[in-house]
């Protein structure tokens, strides 16, 4: 028998993190909050924990003689009544304890340093306001067969009943962090600065003295986990942090150098980039005053103390088919899936659902090949990722596409195996399938959460938001709603009546109804917001997704907007990004080019090739996106295709002037056309094809292309005789034949084979059935036939009728 990790925090009244680091520093094999203990060590746990409540307060529980614990489990076991010692206890040797001395001193010298910088100050031990204040010493000699972790017997009893996070490791007492730490991620003070340096390894800068910023000197290319190093944080949190910015790089990859410089600021440090062979100043840009002051204004936003608990953005990804939005439709109880084309997701949507444990905001994305920018997009920007896989299907394509996704972008990973109700699931063989790619499930003795489900039936969901809660819980996602707000296009589209809109999700600060934002070459003042429901809403906090109006066109999706000062600001800044990036453009196509031979003769080929002009309008922009990666991705020598514009919205009569003028195609993929578009099309013999399956439309396409070509011809039999007599006539010879196969057709086109060689090719000029003319005899029959003017039959001979079809050319 045994417990939850987080079934037992409740029990005892701790936090799921600080209950997994106690139990991890207990040598319990236990990785996330749904790992299991056994029942008899989670009992002398709860005993630990909840006794000093029980037994409140005998004064002199205080007096420092109770100290002596580690002596009764360590001397005297047998005293120690029935109870045993529980699988997983250990009784420390002399090697522990003297690794625990070295690892308090370090603790100890950590906090020292801390103390040092301009921290605030927790309040003194010997003023705790503890719930329970008459709680006696928790190292009451009780013969409990957990030996209580460190001894911290002349401390003040525990103000608290769950140790707070900063306990965690065995260290010597340390009154002064204890009573201070907050146990759970709400909202109230800072984690203890204790905590904060303990992260700091020995490379990080010393913290600089009060005031002071502590400069550090990089030479790029500047690599995640190596700043990170720099900077004193573990890679993945310096990864989340850049992640809030709207940055995606993993551990291994290289960041810019502003980037790196804000966000070492955010850390009260300056960066100074040295570019090699670059002296001490000349030609890398030092930080103003004026970019200190801002990096500090910056800091302070992303202060600890301003950070509060926000919900995860989760993502939902998996193969074609397996089932990811009938499971947020569950989680969300609306049918979004009856109102999908053809029954699959074609863009992303952006949801918020709340349980009694908070909210979650949920990113559903499509599973089909096409749409593998959106996907990796939406990994992009979740903190964790539930993979679905059927029970019946198993790993597909996209199943591993979709973990690559997950693992490149270090966000937590949750299975989610579907269809348990389905007939052939076979969750065992998806286990396995895990194993093999390194995520095994806990239960095999990995560290996936894995949750069995049925999104038809509904069994496992709560399971599975349980999971998610917590997982989010370990993660102490904050963000500081009082920022200026940023955060990442989902996606954005035309919409009639209501211009341009785009879905975003608010990853920092909170974003308000008038708020100028700017994003690319795009800006907007916000005009209105509405949830996931298309209820209008005032305000959004991190993390929550919403679509916002007031765009001066459609800003690409998986790019971030900032707030600025007004609109005006915001106008300006979008102008500039516009200015800049045609200046790329211009610049680059007046790169003069290096042109061979072969180069040369390739364009002349180019030009004769021939080419399907098309203009593309879309819903959306990941719509346009993906059709323009299958359309690039189709391969011909003869025939190719040249995308002549490829826009999100309605089709105009613009578009038709556009494709007239281009002598192009429209393909409108989920959208519709506008008024008096068709009669005008008409007019001007532009064709225009609706799709909205982007399979049927990458079909037509294809169709499209090989009809530019010459058709092929295709031969096809008819039927054979086999001449068994040759007649004479008045003028040539006639064969005698008996029909063997098919049937013989007056006029068919015709071919007399003698052995292996053709003798003749013609047409059947005469086809007579006794002295009858025929024009189709059928095979068993007899029949007399005369070839043109051909008068060589002999017996044995064969004749073939056959007739030629012309079919679409192969690309
Ligand atoms: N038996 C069974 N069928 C399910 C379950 N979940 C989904 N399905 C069915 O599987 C099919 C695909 O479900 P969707 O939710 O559209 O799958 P999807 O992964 O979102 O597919 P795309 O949108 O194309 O990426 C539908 O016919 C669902 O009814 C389940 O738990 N059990």
């Amino acid at each position: 028998m045994s417990i939850r990790i987080h079934e037992l925090a409740k029990k005892i009244d701790m936090d799921n993190k600080s209950l997994l680091a106690l139990l991890k520093e207990r040598n319990f094999d236990v990785k996330t909050a749904s790992s299991t203990i056994d029942n008899i060590s989670a009992e002398a746990l709860v005993e630990e924990f909840a006794k000093p409540a029980e037994t409140e307060a005998p004064v002199e529980a205080e007096t420092p003689k109770a100290a002596p614990a580690p002596e009764v489990v360590e001397d005297k076991p047998a005293q120690t009544s029935q109870v045993r010692l529980p699988a997983g206890v250990f009784v420390k040797s002399p090697a522990d304890i003297a690794r625990e001395k070295e690892e308090a001193a370090k603790a100890l010298e950590a906090e020292k340093a801390a103390a040092r910088a301009p921290a605030p100050v927790p309040p003194p031990p010997s003023a705790p306001v503890p719930p329970r204040p008459a709680a006696p010493a928790p190292t009451a000699p009780k013969p409990v067969s957990i030996p209580p972790p460190p001894p911290r017997a002349p401390a003040p009893p525990p103000p608290v009943s769950r140790p707070a996070p900063a306990a965690v490791p065995p260290s010597p007492p340390r009154a002064a962090s204890a009573p201070s730490a907050p146990a759970l991620p709400t909202k109230g003070p800072a984690p203890t600065p204790v905590a904060s340096s303990a992260e700091k390894p020995a490379a990080a800068p010393a913290p600089a003295a009060d005031g002071e910023i502590a400069t550090i000197q990089v030479k790029p290319p500047i690599i995640v986990r190596e700043f990170a190093q720099l900077l004193g944080l573990k890679p993945f949190k310096l990864i989340s942090e850049l992640m809030e910015q709207g940055v995606f790089a993993s551990m291994n990859q290289t960041i810019d150098e502003a980037v790196a410089i804000d966000l070492a600021a955010k850390h009260d440090i300056v960066l100074e980039v040295k570019h090699r062979g670059e002296g001490q100043t000349p030609g890398q840009q030092q930080p103003t005053k004026k970019d200190i002051a801002k990096q500090k204004e910056k800091a302070a936003e992303e202060d600890e103390a301003n950070l509060e608990p926000r919900p995860p953005v989760v993502c939902i990804l998996g193969h074609v088919d397996h089932g990811k939005t009938s499971l947020l439709d569950t989680i969300r109880k609306a049918n979004v899936v009856s109102g999908e084309a053809g029954g699959i997701t074609q863009h992303i949507g952006a949801y918020q659902v709340s349980n009694d444990n908070g909210k979650i905001s949920f990113l559903d994305t499509p599973g089909h090949a096409a749409f593998n920018k959106m996907r990796a997009r939406g990994a992009q920007v979740t903190d964790i990722a539930i993979l679905v896989i059927a029970a019946d299907d198993g790993f597909k394509p996209q199943t591993d596409e979709a973990l690559k996704y997950i693992k490149d972008a270090g966000v937590a990973l949750i299975v989610a195996i579907n269809k348990m109700d389905a007939k052939g699931a076979n969750i065992d063989q998806v286990k396995t399938q895990m194993q093999q790619r390194d995520i095994a499930s806990e239960d095999w003795g990995g560290e996936t959460i894995t949750v069995p489900v049925s999104a038809l039936k509904g069994d496992g969901i709560d399971t599975l938001l349980e999971m998610i809660q917590l997982q989010a819980e370990v993660l102490e996602l904050r963000a500081n709603p009082q920022a200026k707000a940023s955060g990442v296009i989902i996606e954005s589209q035309l919409e009639v009546g209501r211009g341009p809109l785009a879905t975003v999700i608010v990853q920092r600060g909170t974003l308000r109804v008038g708020d100028a934002i700017v994003c690319g070459k795009e800006w907007a003042k916000v005009r209105a917001m509405f949830d996931d429901q298309g209820k209008n809403v005032k305000e959004a906090p991190p993390s929550t997704p919403v679509r916002v109006i007031g765009w001066s066109g459609t800003p690409e999706s998986g790019s971030t907007f900032t707030t600025v000062k007004n609109a005006r600001a915001a106008e300006d800044m979008a102008e500039e990004e516009a200015d800049k990036q045609k200046g790329q453009v211009t610049s680059k196509a007046a790169e003069p080019k290096e042109v061979s031979v072969e180069a040369l003769f390739a364009n002349i080929a180019a030009t004769q090739a021939k080419t399907l002009k098309l203009v593309i309008k879309s819903d959306v922009y990941g719509s346009a996106e993906a059709v323009r990666g299958m359309l690039e991705a189709i391969q011909s020598e003869k025939v190719s295709v040249e995308i002549v514009a490829n826009e999100v919205g309605l089709v105009t009569k613009n578009d038709v002037q556009r494709a007239s003028a281009a002598g192009a195609t429209i393909l409108a993929f989920n959208t519709k056309l506008e008024n008096g578009v068709t009669p005008q099309a008409k007019h001007h013999g532009v064709r225009i094809e609706s799709f909205k399956i982007i399979y049927e439309l990458v079909d037509a396409t294809r169709d499209m292309m090989a009809d530019m070509l010459d058709p092929d011809l295709k031969e096809v039999k008819l039927g054979a005789v086999e001449v068994r007599e040759v007649f004479p006539l008045a003028k040539g010879f006639v064969a005698g034949c008996l029909v063997t196969e098919g049937k013989i057709i007056r006029n068919a086109m015709a071919r007399l084979r003698r052995g292996k060689e053709t003798v003749h090719e013609g047409k059947v000029q005469t086809l007579k059935r006794f002295k009858d003319d025929a024009n189709e005899i059928r095979a068993g029959l007899e029949c007399g036939i005369k070839l043109d003017d051909f008068n060589g039959y002999e017996k044995g001979d064969v004749i073939e009728t056959f007739e030629v079809q012309k079919v679409r050319a192969s690309l």
